[in-house]
């Protein structure tokens, strides 16, 4: 049998991600905690996909659980695979355009509504480019 290094063969995890839109055009963002992985960046809400779920459920769990809000409707926005060294992520990120209720950080996490053309501002993780590339080019920019 071939040898293979310890290392050529990670578990990726997957994760939901919601990039939640207001009626100006804002984007809800949060600030990832001291002892999360990428601690400190800025991050779309959501988390891992648990087993059993769909990727829909597991952000309408997530988005319920750490911001408070119910998704109404959402559409697929990109997918992304990025290797961390340390973990390796499958992004599916969704477009949220309805919902009820007021995001907050309910697990006292920093948030708050950015303009779109303000996201570059912001230290997200590495995996996170593509997202705001994309949304600055929707937006027109
Ligand atoms: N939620 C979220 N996770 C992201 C983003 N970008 C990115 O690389 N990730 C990575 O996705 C992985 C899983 O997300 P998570 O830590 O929110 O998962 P979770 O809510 O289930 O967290 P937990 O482990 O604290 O219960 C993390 O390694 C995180 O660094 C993003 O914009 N939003
Ligand atoms: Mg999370």
């Amino acid at each position: 049998m071939m040898k293979m290094r310890s290392d050529t063969i990670k578990k990726s995890v997957l994760v939901a991600v919601g990039v939640i839109e207001n009626t100006d055009g804002e984007i809800f963002i949060c600030r990832r905690g001291a002892s999360q992985h990428q601690a400190y960046k800025w991050e779309f809400p959501g988390g891992k996909v648990e087993a059993g779920e769909s990727v829909a459920q597991a952000l309408a769990r997530e988005l319920a659980e750490e911001i408070g809000i119910a998704v109404r409707s959402c559409q697929p926005f990109m997918r992304i695979e990025h290797d961390y060294g340390d973990k390796q992520v499958i992004l599916d990120i969704r477009k949220v355009t309805a919902f009820t209720g007021k995001p907050q950080g309910l697990e006292g996490q920093p948030s708050r509504w950015v303009p779109v053309t303000e996201l570059h501002s912001y230290d997200f993780p590495a995996a996170n480019s593509p997202i705001v590339d994309k949304l600055l080019t929707e937006a027109g920019n």
